[in-house]
């Protein structure tokens, strides 16, 4: 990491000109994900390394040089193979005139670029003594750890404080009240937001703890959730685990084809911003663990429709077996139609498919020494109706609804990718 090329020290007129440029950290072996190509440095699996020492040094170089590209169609943080680590921010505007709102998302463009590079945002260690550090300075030295930043707009920032009406996507607009929700508004909305995801959460969490401080004479932090142990496979990664225990993830989009159906906004949004964008779902969804824990395996198994150790559907053998929701055993259906894979299995809503990418949280203990954790629900989809209708089936008819409590809520959409440095979000609605 060098503090080169601060962003914080470019310019207004360089803000509103570029974005400023990536060099890609590293350079090695090359990982290919749906998501494009991953830079690594050194490359471990060609080697044989017989040191303990030596291989964790070699870990740690790895892990420091995987770097995704910001420029391109779409945002990074999507069809990218999911991190082991989130941190999700949602913000309200504090702005009260366009100008300020483009100059956030100027900055902000700008800072994300130099970020998941592995650069800071400007100078962590001034040279007069009495100079303020642009950058908080708790990931210098770390490298990139496979920084993803991804950037979405709240329905509520198309209302009429920044005249920005005419570029709402067409139907956009705050999820439906739904069955078995307990919202807390601290946990709901919010104009902008950043999803964060990176293989250390320190390199996360200094993400978006510098784009809110730099922006915050114009943003406040709302809302936001810290994850871990993603809760969500991409291809080639093993499936993780759910804190109710159960693989998650299995049976996600996966492949262009799919992403090109389900995931990717084109014309129908009615905003060319929105070409190679998507709409983000955020629940965060709390667990009644205790609860859940005294559940016997069986009634545990038959909830999600799947076994906890192989994660096999009901009526097959492994983990990757297709789910048969026709199969019966003594007269009975394998997969009972109420369990959660049955109500939202493609099979059984038209071929509806959403990008799961979730993680789960810890927020330690809640008022009365409970724990106080759960998922955080994070899916990507061409529509939120997609969600929505899924949503609708498993808020009236899930047997999980008896052990989690969705708390809180957003939709954003998020911009297609920015095509190359001198761009920046947003650009389109302050031309
Ligand atoms: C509205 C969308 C969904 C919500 C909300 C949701 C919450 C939720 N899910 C789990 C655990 C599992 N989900 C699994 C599969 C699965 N879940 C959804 C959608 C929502 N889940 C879909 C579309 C699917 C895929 C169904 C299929 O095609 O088979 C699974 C099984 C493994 C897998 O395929 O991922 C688990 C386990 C929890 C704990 C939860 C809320 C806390
Ligand atoms: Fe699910």
């Amino acid at each position: 990491m060098s503090d080169e090329q601060p962003a914080d020290s470019l310019s207004r007129r360089r803000f509103f000109g570029g974005a400023g440029s990536v060099a890609v950290a590293g350079a090695g072996g090359l990982i290919a994900g749906t998501g494009g190509a991953a830079v690594v440095g050194g490359a471990l699996a060609d080697e044989q390394a017989t040191d303990p020492a030596t291989d964790v040094e070699r870990l740690q170089a790895t892990s420091a040089t995987l770097s995704y590209p910001y420029y391109g169609a779409h945002q990074s943080g999507i069809d990218t193979p999911p991190q082991d680590h989130l941190v999700f921010t949602a913000f309200d505007l504090s702005a009260t005139t366009a100008t300020e709102l483009q100059l956030v998302l100027a900055k902000w463009s700008a800072a994300m670029a130099q970020m998941t590079a592995g650069r800071p945002v400007g100078k962590v260690e001034p040279t007069r003594e009495h100079g303020i550090p642009v950058d908080t300075g708790e990931a210098f030295d770390m490298g990139t750890q496979g920084l993803t930043l991804t950037l979405g707009y709240g329905p509520s920032l198309f209302d009429d404080r920044f005249g920005l009406a005419k570029f709402k996507p067409k139907d956009f607009a705050d999820l439906p009240a739904m069955a078995g929700e307990a919202l807390d508004p601290a946990y709901t909305g919010g104009d902008l937001c950043i999803q964060a995801c990176a293989n250390d959460p320190q390199v996360a969490y200094h993400a978006v703890r510098n784009l809110a401080r730099m922006a915050r004479t114009s943003v406040k932090t709302r809302w936001t959730v810290l994850g871990f142990g993603r809760a969500s496979a991409g291809p080639h990664q093993k499936t993780p685990r759910n804190l109710m225990g159960f693989k998650d993830g299995t049976r996600n989009v996966s492949g262009e084809a799919d992403f090109a159906e389900h995931v990717w906004a084109g014309d129908e949004a009615q905003q060319p911003w929105m070409n190679g964008g998507s709409y983000l779902v955020a629940r965060k969804i709390h667990m009644l663990i205790e609860t859940w824990d005294e559940d016997p395996i069986g009634d545990q198994q038959s909830i999600f429709g799947r076994t906890k150790q192989e994660g096999a559907p009901l009526s097959g053998q492994s983990e990757h077996d297709v789910p048969d929701f026709h199969a019966a055993v003594a007269g009975k259906p394998a997969i009972a139609p109420d369990s959660h894979i049955a109500l939202v299995a493609h099979e059984n809503n038209a071929g509806t498919k959403i990008l799961r990418r979730g993680y789960n949280f810890t927020d330690g203990l809640d008022s009365v020494g409970r724990l106080d954790a759960g998922l955080m629900f994070i899916s990507f989809q061409k529509n939120p109706e997609q969600f929505v209708s899924l949503q609708r089936k498993l808020g009236s008819s899930d047997r999980l609804n008896e052990y989690i409590r969705h708390v809180g809520s957003g939709v954003f959409a998020v911009p297609g990718g920015l095509p190359e440095s001198g761009s920046y979000y947003g650009k389109e609605f302050f031309a």
